[in-house]
């Protein structure tokens, strides 16, 4: 299967409110065709409608308006096909689909510049459902289109990268994913299973390091995380392993301990390696929403973030975060995760989230 299609079945499997809200806001107030009667914008050049023209082609793109009142076209009438609903994009519709992006979690700022850059050039036509879905898949890949960047990968070896997060967010699972990754790309990994505190976190680790065919170096329980990274470091140097990942805590409860025990290993790690970490990712999970807004602006607080990965898109209505995590802090998006399963991270492609997000056909 496609990714598109991988993406598409798994993202909003359990419901792409998104998707269905905007079906529903074009047939919520659709004009009957040869009924609608609305202003054309003075400076819009006006199309006459050819009886012989095909059933118009809904594109974006078109800067020219459809005719108001246009009938419904010949072929329509002579096979009695009705054509797709159409709604004037007035006030109104504006104001609801603001409110439907805010509810798929694109966050009020970001909802109001994409609806107001879709009215820019639309605003008092009559659109279909699928027009605007795909003006609104446009927008979100102009959003992403800058932030979609793959972990980078430095001659530099080893590539000491950072993982950091909340409890939950899938860190462990994500080492697991892109240590497999790696290394089917010919690449050495080691990780060093940071989070130290909980004898869960490591085992899962380990778990995850069986499954990738990477070791995971580990410290007694309750012992000084800074400590396990720089001996992780020193093992990476002394072996010449192309990558070291090295997990952390995710306490957030108290927040002066976690941002001293991250500081804490950024400092050791730099007694060997002063240019390390060469990557601070900082995983979040796409079903807490707007939190994830919160969580970028207290870890970037604590370390020097540098790229974001989220994970559980899957079956989560609530992507859409995503696409506010881009507009508010532009930091590159590595990699999305798309489920449980080792080969469920996904690099990060906007046309192809936008397309999903919005159950546009556009990609
Ligand atoms: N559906 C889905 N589940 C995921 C994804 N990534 C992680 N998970 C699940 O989320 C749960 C938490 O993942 P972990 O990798 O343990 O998260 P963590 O951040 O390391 O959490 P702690 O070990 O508590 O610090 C696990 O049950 C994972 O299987 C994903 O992309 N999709």
């Amino acid at each position: 299967m496609s990714f598109l299609g991988k993406l598409r079945e798994r993202m909003f499997r359990s419901s792409s409110k998104l998707d269905e809200g905007l079906d529903a806001l074009v047939a919520a107030d659709a004009e009957p065709e040869a009924e609608a009667e609305v202003e054309t914008p003075p400076e819009a050049p006006v199309v006459p409608a050819s009886p012989t023209s095909a059933p118009p082609v809904v594109t974006p793109s078109v800067d020219v308006p459809e005719p108001a009142s246009a009938k419904p076209s010949l072929l329509s009438r002579l096979t009695g096909r009705r054509e797709a609903p159409r709604r004037v994009l007035d006030d109104d519709m504006i104001e609801e689909l603001e409110d439907l992006l805010v509810q798929a979690d694109l966050g009020v700022e970001t909802a109001l510049k994409v609806t107001a850059n879709i009215a820019a050039t639309r605003f008092g036509r009559r659109v279909t459902t699928a027009e605007i879905k795909s003006a609104l898949a446009d927008e979100i890949t102009r959003i992403m289109e800058p932030v979609a960047r793959p972990l980078p990968i430095y001659a530099k070896r080893p590539q000491v990268v950072l993982v950091v997060g909340v409890n939950g967010a899938g860190k462990t699972t994500t080492i697991g994913k892109l240590a497999s990754q790696f290394r089917a790309a010919g690449k050495s990994v080691i990780i060093a299973a940071g989070d130290t505190f909980r004898a869960a976190a490591v085992e899962q680790l380990q778990v995850w390091g069986e499954r990738a065919g990477v070791p995971v170096m580990t410290a007694p329980e309750g012992s000084d995380p800074a400590s396990l990274a720089y001996d992780a470091l020193t093992r990476a140097q002394a072996e010449g392993h192309d990558l070291l990942m090295i997990d952390t805590a995710g306490r957030l409860q108290n927040r002066a301990d976690l941002m001293e025990e991250l500081a804490k290993i950024v400092r050791v790690l730099r007694k060997k390696d002063e240019t390390a970490p060469h990557n601070t990712l900082l995983v979040l999970d796409a079903t807490t929403g707007q939190n994830a807004l919160n969580q970028v602006e207290v870890f970037r607080q604590m370390s020097d973030v540098s790229g974001l990965v989220m994970t559980k898109l899957d079956g989560t209505a609530r992507g859409g975060v995503l696409v506010a995590l881009a507009d508010r802090f532009g930091l590159p998006i590595h990699a999305i995760g798309v489920g449980e399963q080792i080969d469920d991270l996904s690099p990060f492609d906007p046309a192809d989230f936008a397309a999903a997000l919005t159950g546009s056909d556009s990609a």
